[in-house]
């Protein structure tokens, strides 16, 4: 029997404040795959990912994981089997310490839980101990660094064994060793596991050699293939409605508006954004 797709966007459509952020996008993510999502601030990467966890509505179209269909927003029914690593600034750093920050998303996200079991606790360990994070359990958050925090969050994305990781911007703030380090680590993870994974990152580089597909989102619209199919000159084009230039220098991949005016997407080492 052939395995379904992993994550399945049929016509998908999704508004936020009126604005269309993807409109009738359409991509089939294989399983056990490693994707990088690109696209320029505000692109709607994250709101891809919220889309699949069932956080924002589709006004058309479908998702599917895993050959089903994904839940409606607020419920639940699209986040089995998924871990979700949300962006690192969307995370307040307290006096909670990294283990507690870890268990409570167990189940689903039950914060404030005053005791866990043996079982719950072993979870928790092990899902630190897969980020080689067991030495910041007990510090307190606030006094981690960016990467350490990362490493948390990473961890708890992992928790529930999750066969998919939606993992948005896990290399940002991270210095060039540390992105590839970041990269191997869940590249490593992700074929030890079979998981198929999708990372969204402003550049592509720390994950060359790791990705087996690129999803580039431009203009709300969406393009899933191998790298060297989708960053040239002529389907990002395609993409943006507009002549662009995917240029390649020392390594390092720039998108350009044709005619070397504004840097669309920098995706070099310096990870900057026009
Ligand atoms: N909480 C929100 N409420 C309303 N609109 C939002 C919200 N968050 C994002 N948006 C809008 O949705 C669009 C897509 O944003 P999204 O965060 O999905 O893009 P992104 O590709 O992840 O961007 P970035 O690379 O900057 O993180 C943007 O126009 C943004 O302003």
């Amino acid at each position: 029997m052939t395995q379904p797709p992993a994550l399945q966007a049929s016509g998908l459509s999704v508004m936020r404040q009126g604005r269309l952020v993807l409109d009738s996008v359409s991509f089939s993510v294989p399983a056990g795959s490693f994707v990088g999502v690109l696209g320029g601030n505000g692109a709607g990467k994250t709101t891809l990912f919220r889309a699949i966890l069932g956080l924002e509505a589709a006004s058309h179209g479908t998702i599917c994981i895993e050959g089903h269909p994904a839940g409606q927003k607020g419920g639940h029914a699209g986040r089995a089997g998924i871990g979700y690593m949300p962006q690192l600034r969307r995370l307040v750093a307290g006096q909670l310490s990294g283990w507690h920050m870890v268990a409570a998303a167990l189940g689903g996200g039950r914060p404030g839980l005053p005791w866990y079991g043996r079982a719950a606790r072993a979870r928790v360990d092990a899902a630190l101990d897969a980020v080689d994070a067991r030495g910041l359990a007990h510090r307190p958050l606030a006094a981690l660094s960016g990467g350490e925090r990362q490493r948390l969050l990473l961890a708890q994305a992992l928790l529930d064994d999750p066969r998919i990781l939606l993992l948005d911007e896990p290399l940002a703030s991270l210095d060039p060793a540390r992105m590839r380090e970041t990269a191997r680590r869940i590249y490593d993870l992700a074929r030890a596991r079979g998981l198929t994974v999708l990372m969204s990152t402003h550049d592509i580089n720390p994950l060359q050699g790791f990705m087996d597909h690129v999803l580039y989102l431009a203009h709300g619209k969406a393009l899933l293939g191998p790298v060297e199919e989708v960053m040239t000159t002529s389907a990002l084009s395609a993409l943006y409605g507009a002549p662009v230039e995917v240029i390649h220098a020392q390594g390092r991949v720039f998108v350009v508006a044709e005619g070397g005016g504004d840097t669309l997407h920098s995706c070099d080492c310096a990870g900057h954004m026009a």
